[in-house]
């Protein structure tokens, strides 16, 4: 497959001012070669005419060209920089496809030859994936942790105090039988893994936090029927994103809009009113809204101040927040009942109830470096780590060489994150996130 020559566009969707379209791989050269008339220095940008073979013109447009090793995917690559037409750009393609070996890339395979080639390892791959998507300032800067190889470093590094542990374990098991292996050494090898178990602990702990940040931090809106959920959810997304009438039920099935507070990632969601319902698709709205709510890191619990107290009360896991709704027309239980009051017509109480969110998210996501995991598949190889680890050191200790495998299948457990070890199933999965052109 990598004896084949790719290209793709790699800037965004045409027509643009200018495109991006990428080549990697053994033909570069020649293709540069064929459309350019030669190949131009390496890593500048020179001004060329884009010709098909008959001589006739596709386009002018700066070529650059980075010559194996030194560039993204390790291959001979190119970039040209042309006029973002369709038109171009087909006809660019179309010439292409003519030279022998060469081809249009699939989803992720720039970033999977980076990966093959050593470039990158999975946990930048996967940063770079979420720095390509990152929508808010938080998913960039987390991003930028993870695609920088700061994450990297940190499990290399501890994957290498593991194989040093082993060495020395292996080292004792070798010499038992004589007399000048000092049992010190043996505890200072458990000493350090010790710490290292209370060290991965620690930032496995972290993980939460990571996955906030990536995929959103859920806030979900609950309350009685009429309580003003959705006028909350459409003032809150500065949109019409659900349907707002003075019939009670109006909201079946559970609506969902993002939202950026303080470059934080917030997922909101609205929800059923909470009632006894007789009418089967609104018991599979609350259904679901139970569902939801359950799920939440924050739920806003609605209340129509002139009412008071009708809603099932929410079975959250979450911290509530107690929200008196309609404040123009009503001043109901007081506001003492309630965290925050709000009125959706006069916009009273939203700027009071964004910033209680952002803090509530804050204080909930703790405060220390972004080198944490992010992602599920980390996430789960770090706590076969720890109970490798665990296993290592438990208490009465195991044969010596049973806590050394241990000890190998804990350094093994790192390896997969950074895709330093038996990763080739994963691979399809992690790629196939990437669009064509990454
Ligand atoms: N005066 C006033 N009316 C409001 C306010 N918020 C909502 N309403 C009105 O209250 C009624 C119900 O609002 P919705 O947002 O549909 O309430 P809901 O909680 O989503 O209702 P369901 O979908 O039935 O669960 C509508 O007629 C809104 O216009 C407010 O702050 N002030």
């Amino acid at each position: 497959m990598s004896n084949e020559t790719i290209y793709a566009l790699s800037s965004g969707a045409v027509p643009s001012g200018v495109a991006v379209i990428r080549l990697s791989g053994a033909k570069t050269r020649d293709a540069v070669q064929l459309l350019t008339g030669d190949v131009p220095p390496a890593r500048r940008a020179s001004l060329r005419t884009i010709r098909l073979r008959n001589g006739s013109i596709i386009d002018s447009g700066l070529v650059l060209f980075f010559p194996s090793p030194a560039s993204f995917t390790g291959e001979d690559c190119a970039e040209l920089q042309m006029h973002g037409s369709r038109a171009v750009i087909n006809a660019l393609f179309e010439e292409l496809e003519t030279i022998d070996s060469v081809r249009m890339a699939a989803e992720g395979e720039f970033s999977r030859r980076a990966f093959e080639n050593g470039k990158l390892d999975l946990v930048e791959i996967e940063g770079l994936a979420d720095l390509i998507a990152a929508e808010t300032e938080m998913q960039r800067r987390l991003a930028v942790e993870h695609s920088q190889g700061k994450l990297s470093r940190l499990y290399d590094s501890w994957a290498e105090r593991l194989t040093r542990a082993r060495a020395l374990i292996e080292a004792e098991l070798d010499f038992a039988d004589e007399d000048d292996v000092p049992g010190s050494v043996s505890d200072l090898v458990w000493d350090d893994v010790g710490r290292l178990q209370v060290e991965i602990k620690s930032h496995l702990a972290h993980a939460h936090a990571g996955e906030i940040i990536r995929d959103g931090f859920k806030v979900v809106i609950a309350g009685a029927p009429n309580a003003g959920k959705s006028t909350l959810m459409n003032a809150l997304a500065r949109r019409e994103v659900a349907i707002v009438t003075d019939v009670a039920g109006t909201t079946r099935d559970v609506l969902h809009v993002d939202l950026d507070i303080n470059g934080f990632l917030v997922k909101l969601y609205d929800t059923a009113g909470l009632r006894e319902a007789n009418e089967l698709v609104e018991q599979e709205g609350i259904r679901r809204a139970t569902q939801v709510i359950s799920e939440a890191s924050l739920v806003l619990y609605l209340e129509d101040m002139a009412e008071g107290t009708r809603a099932l009360q929410p079975i959250a896991n979450a911290e509530v927040l107690r929200i008196g709704t309609k404040a123009d027309i009503s001043a109901g239980n007081g506001p003492d009942a309630y965290d925050l009051t709000i009125s959706a017509v006069t916009d009273a109480g939203l700027v009071a109830l964004r910033a209680a969110i952002a803090e509530r998210l804050e204080r909930q996501l703790g405060s220390h470096s972004l080198a944490i995991p992010s992602r599920k598949r980390q996430k789960d190889s770090l706590a076969e780590c720890l109970k490798a680890i665990e296993a290592a050191l438990v208490d009465p200790p195991a044969e010596l060489d049973i806590r050394a495998e241990n000890l190998r299948i804990a350094g093994n457990a790192l390896g997969r994150i950074t895709g330093r070890v038996d990763v080739e199933n994963l691979l399809d999965v992690i790629f196939s996130e990437f669009c064509i052109g990454k």
